[in-house]
């Protein structure tokens, strides 16, 4: 398979990939695909199986009137997704067993997605010999863990006995679907905001870097069709990278996500690079001396052991572990707690707290700023016209902070930039306007933090008209249009140009 963009080539390393096949402009169209199939995660809790909305999963719950399987009271008037299934579960008088609580994993759920993948097999089988049969799946890797025990009783005897295709899927190929879906599947949301999987076969070629240079959008409201375009420049003959993991963690966390799930140790610039590509965003500050930071001697590997850069102080890979997980643990509390001023409060609480040990562009800060620029301007006390002059600039530093190591791990035209540059807006108005108001700012500066706040605005919308209009991102990049169109008019009436 090949696009006009790239072609695919392979090697014993990556296995296939993908690599340019001429010089190509940041934004590029690479290519659209629709999905194989989409579906719950695995573990997921109890949803409808249409909008993959979490539902009540007892006996009180919402079902579907044919096979008594969860589905919301919106989808029960139509389906697409859940049709083949159903039919199926109908057939073969598969009950779903209620459940007590509905926040915890629904091991019943496990067998959907694979057994749409299946199903999509039989339906399409030339789409699958030519785009998902020789997808990578790890089998020989996954065989005889836990996971394949729990999978083949969950699934593969489930679909096998209970819903009768012991003559249509051997043993092997329900592992294999497993295997692709767990190497390959792409994360991603409905409109309403949750998160499902979809098996995207042309993305999935793509190998991983932890510093990506393709960015994608998937369109809920387009039967889910995914778009994929360059972040960057992409010389010609480079590899196309996307990245299979949250790069706003640490290397630690992402070898650690990689190894076991997609079976393989990266080894891209960012990972073999201890300071991070000079983001220190794995970083301690030195205990013992004023001027070092400890880095890990080598990132790839978990044992090895952290040094500081300055002074001859040593730690052991397992203890610099333990102590990340006892400060993430304490920042993943704070997430459980109310949408309001204590949870902010807590935030920068934490944040302080942790000042003399962390290095400033750590990754638990850069998490610690990501929640406070969500609260700051969104919540009772907190609100964007009554944050004190102080604060407008706390949030300015905040998204200028996340935005110094956001433009290293995802350079370019990436949602995560557009969204930053959105939140970053907001409190240059309104200290801008606020400044005004006391008479500090006027005329040429007043019009250059105006104009500041347009580009900003401007390159937001620009990246965001990617996204889907029915999601978050989608609704944010015309909130974002007209805001830019407001503050233009505003600068005309106050006669200081556009
Ligand atoms: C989504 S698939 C990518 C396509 C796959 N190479 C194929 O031939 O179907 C993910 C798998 O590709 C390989 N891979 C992708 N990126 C890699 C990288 N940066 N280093 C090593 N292996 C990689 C790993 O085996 C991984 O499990």
């Amino acid at each position: 398979m090949s696009g006009e963009a790239f072609k695919v080539l392979e090697c014993p390393e990556l296995g296939r990939y993908a690599v340019t096949t001429k010089k190509l402009k940041a934004g590029e169209e690479l290519f659209e695909e629709k999905p194989f199939a989409i579906g719950p995660k695995s573990d997921s809790p109890p949803v409808c199986l249409e909008c993959c909305v979490p539902v009540d999963g007892s006996a009180f719950g919402p079902k579907c009137p044919q096979c008594g399987w969860p589905l919301c009271e919106e989808c029960v008037r139509s389906v697409v997704y859940h049709k083949a299934e159903c039919d199926l579960f109908v057939k073969n008088k598969v009950k779903f067993q209620n459940v007590d609580d509905s926040t915890a994993g629904c091991v019943q759920l496990d067998c959907i997605t694979p057994l749409r993948v299946l199903l999509a097999k039989e339906a399409d089988p030339e789409r699958w010999n030519a785009e998902i049969s020789r997808m990578q799946d790890h089998r020989e890797e996954r065989r005889g863990s836990t996971f394949w025990d729990a999978d083949q009783k969950n699934v593969v005897e489930f679909l096998r006995s209970e819903c009768g295709l012991k003559d249509r899927c051997s043993e092997e190929l329900i592992q294999q679907v497993i295997g692709i879906l767990e190497v390959n599947a792409f994360e991603a949301r409905t409109s309403s905001g949750y998160t499902i999987r979809g098996l995207y076969p042309k993305l999935a070629i793509m190998a991983h870097s932890c510093v990506p240079n393709v960015v994608h959008s998937i369109h809920p409201s387009k039967d889910y069709r995914l778009t994929a375009r360059t972040a960057i420049d992409v010389e010609e003959g480079s590899k196309l990278y996307t990245t299979y993991t949250y790069t706003l963690s640490g290397t630690m966390v992402r070898q650690a996500a990689l190894k076991s799930t997609k079976y393989f140790t990266c080894q891209c610039k960012r990972c073999l690079d201890p300071t991070e590509l000079g983001t220190h965003f794995s970083s301690l500050k030195c205990q013992k001396c004023d001027n070092g930071v400890i880095v890990s001697s080598k990132p790839t590997d978990e044992e090895a052991e952290w040094h500081c850069t300055h002074c001859e102080y040593k730690l052991k890979g397992a203890a610099m572990a333990k102590a990340i997980q006892v400060m993430q643990a304490e920042i993943d509390e704070l997430a459980y707690m109310e949408y309001g001023p204590e949870r902010l409060e807590s935030f920068e609480r934490v944040f302080k707290k942790y000042r003399s040990v962390l290095h400033p562009l750590h990754f638990i800060n850069t998490s610690i700023r990501n929640s406070l620029i969500e609260l700051y301007g969104r919540i009772p006390g907190y609100m964007m016209p009554e944050l004190p002059d102080i604060l407008l600039e706390r949030k300015i530093e905040l998204c200028k902070d996340i935005l110094r190591v956001n433009d290293v791990f995802e350079p370019g035209k990436s949602r995560s930039r557009a969204m930053l540059l959105y939140e970053l807006h907001a409190p240059i108005v309104v200290l801008a306007q606020s400044e005004y108001a006391h008479g500090s700012l006027d005329g040429e500066p007043l019009k250059k933090r105006l104009q500041e706040a347009i580009a900003l605005l401007e390159e937001s919308s620009e990246i965001l008209k990617w996204e889907d209009p029915t999601t978050p991102e989608g609704i944010l990049a015309n909130v974002a249009k007209q805001s830019m169109v407001q503050l233009r008019q505003s600068m005309e009436i106050a006669n200081l140009g556009k």
